[in-house]
């Protein structure tokens, strides 16, 4: 009977809902927020304007960008308890901090309950800018230094790089991470977005979603490449050294991370502006090898570039991330910062008209039996 059952692991290629957020053509390497390039996005936009046309589906109007942002300025508040939280797990991974400093705001925020469009709007705006603080909390606290408080005259990416460093961001650094955020904004039916979406699908609340996607974001197949990118590079060391670091990779048949995707059979679109960055700040910090290793990893990649396979987006951000001196650790949060408006908006279009997420799995275990007694069963 279940013969002829067409199983799509991993769910490969196969539709399971509609969106009209973003549009990804893997074919020709290319990515649309509604309808707009992200070539045209990352280079003209901001993020606060991505994020207002990702959740409410156009461009902002001056007035409207005005008071989304003033929004999302009025809503970098955190309860006091969190930073006792993150006090306590200061010494775990931030992403298990910021999932667990994340769940803990559902308990202490009544309105993380509600559900709805408007409720999910209101409590989005609000994780998008709690999300950075407790990035940043966590970092001061476990370096021994106090939290540093929102600047309420800075953007969303100069606010963020301020309450890291705790100084003002050039202009050119604050743009950089802007573009970075933009660029990690929305991605379709990727890995933590799916996920976030099966649990609104139970009809659980938006905080509940953001802890389910911040879980499934960590992983080094997904979120958790720029990561395993920088320490490649460093283990590389020196450009001349990358051809047989992949060939012994390819060897063991080990993927070499920050390269392949699910979708693109291309370059990742988004991957050039991070090369075009990595590049730039490179040569600006006198610190050109690292572009040069990248650049070696990709030109020892050519012969395995069998089905299109490519550099990704997280190929490039975590060299940028290293020169602005950003701990290793806090390059998925950093992914996670840039994701909020995505997975808000995905959680969105998922609760209009809900459906339960549940497919099947083909049972190919032990036929029907009887139950063993532990009187009966071996030692
Ligand atoms: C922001 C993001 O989440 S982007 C992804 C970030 N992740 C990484 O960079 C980690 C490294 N990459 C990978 O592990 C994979 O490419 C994934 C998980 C992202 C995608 O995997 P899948 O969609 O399952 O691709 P799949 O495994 O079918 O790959 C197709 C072929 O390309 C090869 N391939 C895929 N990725 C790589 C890689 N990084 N290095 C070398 N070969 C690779 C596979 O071995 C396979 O070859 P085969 O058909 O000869 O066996
Ligand atoms: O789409 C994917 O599978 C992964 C990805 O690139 C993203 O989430 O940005």
């Amino acid at each position: 009977m279940t013969d002829n059952v067409k199983i799509n692991r991993g769910l490969k290629g196969v539709y399971f809902e509609r969106s009209a957020v973003s549009d990804i053509d893997g074919g020709a390497g290319a990515l649309t927020y509604r309808g707009y390039s992200i070539h045209d996005l990352a280079t003209q936009s901001t993020f606060e304007e991505v994020c207002y046309l990702l959740i409410f589906g156009e461009l902002p109007s001056a007035d409207a960008l005005a008071g989304f942002d003033a929004r999302l300025r009025a809503a970098r508040t955190l309860p006091p308890e969190i930073l006792d939280i993150v006090a306590a797990c200061k010494n775990g991974h931030p992403m298990d901090v910021l999932r667990t400093a994340t769940s803990a705001l559902a308990a202490l925020e009544p309105a993380s309950q509600q559900l709805g469009e408007d409720a999910f709007i209101a409590n989005g705006i609000r994780l998008i800018s709690q999300v950075p603080m407790i990035v940043t909390a966590h970092d001061a606290l476990r370096g021994g230094r106090t939290p540093v408080a929102p600047d309420p005259d800075l953007g969303h990416a100069a606010n963020w790089l301020w309450m890291l460093k705790g100084e003002k961001p050039s202009a050119d650094a604050a743009r950089l991470a802007d573009v970075d955020f933009i660029l990690h904004a929305e991605h379709g039916a990727n890995a933590s977005s799916f996920a976030a979406r099966v649990t609104i699908g139970t009809q659980a609340n938006l905080h509940g979603a953001i802890v389910t996607a911040l879980s499934t974001l960590a992983g080094p197949a997904h979120g958790g490449a720029a990561e395993d990118v920088m320490k490649m590079v460093q283990e590389i060391g020196t450009a001349d050294k990358a051809a047989a670091y992949v060939k012994a990779k390819r060897a063991a048949r080990e993927p070499v991370t920050g390269f392949g995707h699910r979708v693109y059979r291309r370059e990742d679109p988004r991957a050039r502006h991070m090369r075009d960055g990595v590049r730039q700040l490179g040569q600006e910090m006198g610190a050109p090898e690292w572009y040069e290793i990248l650049q070696a990893v990709v030109e020892a990649m050519k012969p395995y570039a069998r089905h299109g396979l490519n550099v990704n987006v997280d190929f490039y951000s975590g060299v940028i991330y290293q020169l602005h001196g950003i701990p290793m650790d806090l390059y998925v949060p950093i992914f996670a910062i840039g994701r909020m408006p995505g997975w808000i908006i995905q959680c969105i279009e998922q609760q209009r008209g809900n459906i339960l997420i549940r497919p099947l799995t083909l049972y190919d275990g032990p036929a029907p039996r009887a139950y063993v007694p532990m009187s009966n069963r071996p030692a």
